[in-house]
């Protein structure tokens, strides 16, 4: 690692960035951030470390989960109690279900550079450059909008600061107390068209923390039932931005992107000679990686030694985005290859980027019976591979919009412009999601 330094990825390639017409004034952003005090403490990184070693070797599930592009605009205190509850219902039927650990990371704090499949977006015959997240540039449609500004790096940086702040509020304050959070399902099974086919888990559940309490097990004689810990993520793909954050911990002399917990990288920008996998070999933090169905297992093994040359379990986080009808037939060859070369990696299923499609409207949807495929065929092969089916990746809010379409309310094309949040790729609404965790928890169950 000798020749690594914070700032080697720029002697490489890099692709999915924006341009600056000031380097000056990026220049001055970075040193700026650089001076600021970082956003994640490097042994909390470890402590995620050592939970994903954990499931690496078959113990325990990772939900990872929240916006595709968090937003400046939809920047407040519901939004973040929204998803950060709805993340806690899914961890605890999936808990009660799996009879493991859940280690919940959310996608926020961070959120808000986009990789983009075209630089520019036409509309009625004005091309500007595409929107890449708020860390770069504005989703509105016009110049000054769409150029990309580097005081934007302070202000995300900034927003990430408050958010993981309540973040932390709320996982240690006595919102996540499990008594709370198995009411707000209740509350959920209640009211949900489907309800007799999730009643049944969600009583038993009931029962076990009433029994619990029975027995002497509760809020107050257990810390446990009230807090929770709740780590952050999300892709870093402005390397400027994740460099400034970039420190050395004194602890264990070692670099750590302190602006989050995990990082991953993009199924765009993996490629092993360029600069994000420069950047992502020398920070010690546990990484993501995302890979699409044509990648073939020399590349991948490749990519993994390049990521993780002493094979540390917890390090790398496999996250599969192949689409419900490309799974089946380029998994197995990946799981297989893995095995025979004895890595150690987490296997995590994200059902999105490969389920995504235009609705008649033009506007971009996923169906969620798409995406409950994709999950189901990610265990089966797990299953039949001998292998540990060890997370879920997911696009997700806790507000009610209508992105997806699909799920219990049966959300249709015409319903999409009822409420279309998103400034980038389509999200499960609240209950979209917490209905696909009881289904996984269902699977599970029956395992
Ligand atoms: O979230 C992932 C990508 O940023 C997104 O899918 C790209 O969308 P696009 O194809 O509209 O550019
Ligand atoms: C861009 C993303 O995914 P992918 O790299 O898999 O397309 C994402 O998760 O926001």
């Amino acid at each position: 690692m000798n020749d690594w330094q914070p700032d080697s990825w720029r002697q490489k390639p890099i692709l999915q960035q924006p341009t600056y017409d000031d380097a000056a004034q990026l220049a001055d952003v970075e040193a700026r951030l650089k001076s600021y005090p970082p956003l994640v403490f490097a042994a909390e990184a470890r402590q995620l470390h050592a939970e994903l070693a954990n499931i690496a070797n078959g113990n325990g599930f990772l939900l990872q989960g929240g916006d595709c592009a968090e937003s400046f605009d939809e920047f407040n205190a519901p939004k973040i109690r929204d998803t950060f509850k709805v993340i806690l219902q899914m961890a605890i039927v999936l808990t009660f279900a799996g009879k493991c650990h859940v280690t919940k990371v959310a996608r926020m704090a961070g959120q808000y550079a986009k990789p983009r499949s075209g630089d520019f977006e036409t509309r009625d015959g004005i091309s500007l450059p595409s929107y890449r997240g708020d860390i770069i540039n504005s989703f509105e449609f016009n110049e000054a909008a769409r150029r990309p500004d580097p005081n934007r790096l302070i202000e995300a940086y900034h927003r990430s600061a408050s958010t993981l702040n309540l973040l932390r509020a709320f996982a240690q304050g006595g919102l996540a107390d499990l008594h709370e959070v198995n009411r707000w399902n209740m509350a959920f099974v209640e009211n949900n068209p489907l309800k007799e086919r999730y009643q049944a888990m969600a009583s038993s559940l009931t029962d076990a923390l009433e029994f619990m309490s029975v027995v002497g097990i509760n809020s107050d004689t257990h810390p446990a039932i009230r807090e929770t810990s709740l780590y952050t993520s999300h892709e870093a793909l402005l390397l400027n931005y994740e460099q400034a954050l970039t420190r050395k911990d004194t602890l264990t002399d070692t670099w750590y992107d302190c602006s989050a917990h995990m990082l991953w990288i993009g199924e765009r920008t993996r490629q092993l000679d360029h600069a994000h996998v420069e950047f992502f070999r020398g920070i010690n933090n546990p990484i993501g990686v995302k890979i699409g169905p044509t990648i073939q297992e020399d590349d991948l093994i490749r990519m993994i030694d390049a990521l993780n040359p002493a094979n540390k379990a917890g390090r790398v986080t496999l996250i599969t985005r192949m689409g419900a009808d490309n799974l089946a037939e380029n998994l197995p060859r990946l799981i297989r290859r893995v095995q025979a070369e004895g890595r150690h990696v987490v296997w995590s299923s994200d059902p999105m980027h490969g389920n995504t499609r235009s609705a008649s409207n033009g506007l971009k949807t996923r169906n969620f019976d798409d995406i409950l495929r994709e999950i189901m065929q990610f265990f089966q092969i797990h299953r039949a591979e001998s292998s540990h089916a060890g997370g879920i990746h997911l696009e997700m809010t806790g507000q009610h919009v209508t992105e997806c379409v699909g799920g219990a309310y049966k959300i249709s094309e015409s319903d999409l412009m009822e409420c279309y949040k998103t400034q980038c790729d389509p999200r499960l609404n609240a209950d979209q999601v917490l209905e696909l965790a009881f289904l996984v928890a269902d699977y599970l169950k029956n395992q």
